[in-house]
């Protein structure tokens, strides 16, 4: 991402969110003009659109700098807590809601607990108790110390063997005949069989002369028997003589090669000579040079690209077989959520509506609408029951709030879970079930990176299933920076290519925040405890 004027303003601005965040802890607001978290993100945003100088000149205290060669420490600046969270044991309950009602210049931030969550993923002890914030935030993934702590959703499944256990939970579906022009993203239920020679003619190369044996030749007069493409039935053509061809037009029988139109003369006689030697068969495209009818030019399973499409109309198919698309129906809950225009009295715009569809569409799925149920047990319960669909993706409600319907709602339909909770940051409260033979249910977090996380970790390997996709090698990339880690758990991090065939983490990575994956390349996978600079990690593929 480049660096622009407006995104070190920003950065600024979490700086001093966070350093607040660190004097609050601490007991005092000690700067005049330090401004509250909400506050900084407000500024913030003013300074992205030019109207505001940055407070500081200087960040306000030494942090390591983003970019460069720094590491990338875990710190989901938007998680920083601005108040109003139950505590619970060290744990903040509810802070994402509280933070929408808490924040803004007028209403005095308390010093909160932070979630386990919210902080960065390095000392977390010390974090915890307040001892050592600047510490942790500073800390690297190279010298991050071992956490003593698990995971901390207990019984979640690895991240890996979520995947698998995804990948392995469905079939391919039946086959269907879809016409080329409807096929692209499906995939291959039969080979495909060249249905005939390709080309299916002895076909010139270039424009020129058809020529029969050693030059000179002898031309018919200009015009007379030109041979052009899509024009069958050219004359047998004599040793010594040529005739006008064109690019793509079957070679006459008789042709042994044919001269291009800038490497031949055409003497005041009428006599073609070659300005340089004309070897048997130059610039013919034999019958069959590329396939015989019979020949295998794709497996099963191959999925139906541009170019692939491309070569089965050439081989002569008007239709493919192909596996059909699972139909998906997503399910958005959440009372907070907005269609359109711009968030106001605590409601949100719905992010992941708008994203799902075609996402799951590129993942070869048939998504349905997007239904919204807000946060209503009984509708949820409703539409899971009529759904007739392969797979239901919902959103939202997969914790244990009050409102959080969806695991109640599956107990009480007597659904299977196959996966409760993975040990992935974010998006770990996320679930796999089955509702019956053939119908799924994948449980997407709300936050929208936790959602794509989601989706990446259950919902791809399950449709690559269900679409019969190979499961395909994971990209590798080596990592151009640092980047720290859950103490357990796998993460999920957006990442940039850099040209140099590395990858850079982006910033902007939250659990409730798109702006670094919509900026982004894939995601990289992260071991527990981090990886360092140099490192070699899986990245997954976004659409
Ligand atoms: N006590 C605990 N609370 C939470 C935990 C936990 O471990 N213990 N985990 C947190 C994590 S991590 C996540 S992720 C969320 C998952 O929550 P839900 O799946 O129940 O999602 P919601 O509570 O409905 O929403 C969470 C968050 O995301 C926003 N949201 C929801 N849907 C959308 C949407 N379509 N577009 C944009 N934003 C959306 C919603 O407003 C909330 O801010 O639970 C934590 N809590
Ligand atoms: O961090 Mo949660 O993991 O946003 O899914």
């Amino acid at each position: 991402m480049k660096e622009v004027d407006g995104d070190s303003a920003l950065d600024r601005a979490t700086e001093d969110a966070l350093a607040l965040f660190v004097d609050q802890r601490r007991g005092s607001r000690s700067r005049p003009g330090d401004r509250l978290p909400g506050e900084g993100a407000e500024a913030a945003g003013r300074a992205r659109s030019g109207r505001t100088e940055p407070r500081h000149a200087e960040p306000p205290h030494a942090g390591p700098a983003h970019g460069g060669q720094e590491s990338f420490a875990y710190f989901p600046f938007d998680e920083i807590p601005v108040g109003g969270g139950v505590v619970d044991g060290g744990r903040a309950v509810g802070t994402a809601r509280a933070a929408h009602a808490t924040r803004g210049p007028s209403v005095p931030a308390p010093a909160p607990a932070p979630a386990y969550d919210d902080l960065p993923f390095t000392d977390l002890d010390a974090a915890r108790n307040g001892q050592d914030e600047k510490r942790a935030r500073d800390m690297t993934a190279d010298d991050a110390p071992h956490a003593p702590h698990g995971s901390p959703t207990p019984h979640a499944t690895p991240w890996s063997t979520a995947r698998a256990v995804a990948a392995a939970a469905a079939g391919a579906l039946p086959a269907e005949d879809r016409a080329l022009g409807d096929a692209l993203g499906q995939v291959l239920a039969e080979p495909l069989v060249a249905l005939t020679d390709l080309p299916s003619f002895d076909t010139s190369a270039m424009d020129g002369w058809a020529v029969s044996g050693p030059g000179p030749w002898k031309l018919p007069p200009p015009g007379a028997q030109d041979v052009l493409a899509g024009r069958p039935g050219a004359r047998p053509l004599r040793d010594g003589r040529a005739v006008r061809i064109a690019t793509g037009a079957p070679v006459p029988p008789g042709a042994t090669a044919v001269l291009r139109s800038e490497h031949g003369e055409v003497t005041v006689q009428g006599e073609l000579l070659a300005g340089r030697h004309v070897s048997h068969g130059q610039d013919i495209r034999p019958r069959g040079g590329e396939c015989r009818q019979g020949d295998e030019l794709a497996p099963v399973g191959t999925l139906v690209t541009p170019a692939l499409l491309g070569l089965a109309a050439a081989a002569g198919y008007d239709a493919l077989a192909v596996v059909r698309r699972p139909r998906v129906d997503v399910l958005v809950l959440g009372d907070e959520l907005l269609r359109e225009g711009l968030p106001e009295g605590g409601l949100i715009r719905d992010a992941l509506g708008p994203m799902l569809g075609p996402w799951l569409r590129a993942l070869g799925a048939e998504p349905g609408e997007a239904l919204y149920l807000g946060d209503e047990g009984g509708a949820l319960r409703e539409a899971l029951a009529a759904s007739t669909a392969d797979v239901v993706v919902t959103t939202g409600g997969t914790a244990s709030g009050p409102v959080d319907h969806v695991h109640p709602t599956l107990r009480g339909l007597g659904a299977e879970l196959l996966v409760d909770g993975v040990a992935v940051r974010p998006g770990h409260p996320m679930l796999l079930a089955r509702l019956g033979p053939g119908r799924h249910v994948v449980g997407l977090p709300g936050n929208p990176l936790a959602a794509v996380a989601g989706l990446l970790t259950l919902a791809e390997p399950l449709l690559r299933a269900l679409t019969g996709r190979a499961s395909g090698a994971s990209a590798r990339a080596v990592l151009a920076e640092a980047v720290s880690g859950h103490p357990v758990d796998t993460r999920l991090v957006p990442v940039e290519y850099d040209g140099a065939g590395r990858v850079r983490p982006l910033r902007f990575h939250g659990p409730a925040m798109l702006r670094g994956l919509a900026a982004g390349d894939g995601m990289a996978v992260v071991p527990g405890g981090g990886a360092g600079r140099g490192a070699e990690v899986t990245v997954l593929g976004l659409p």
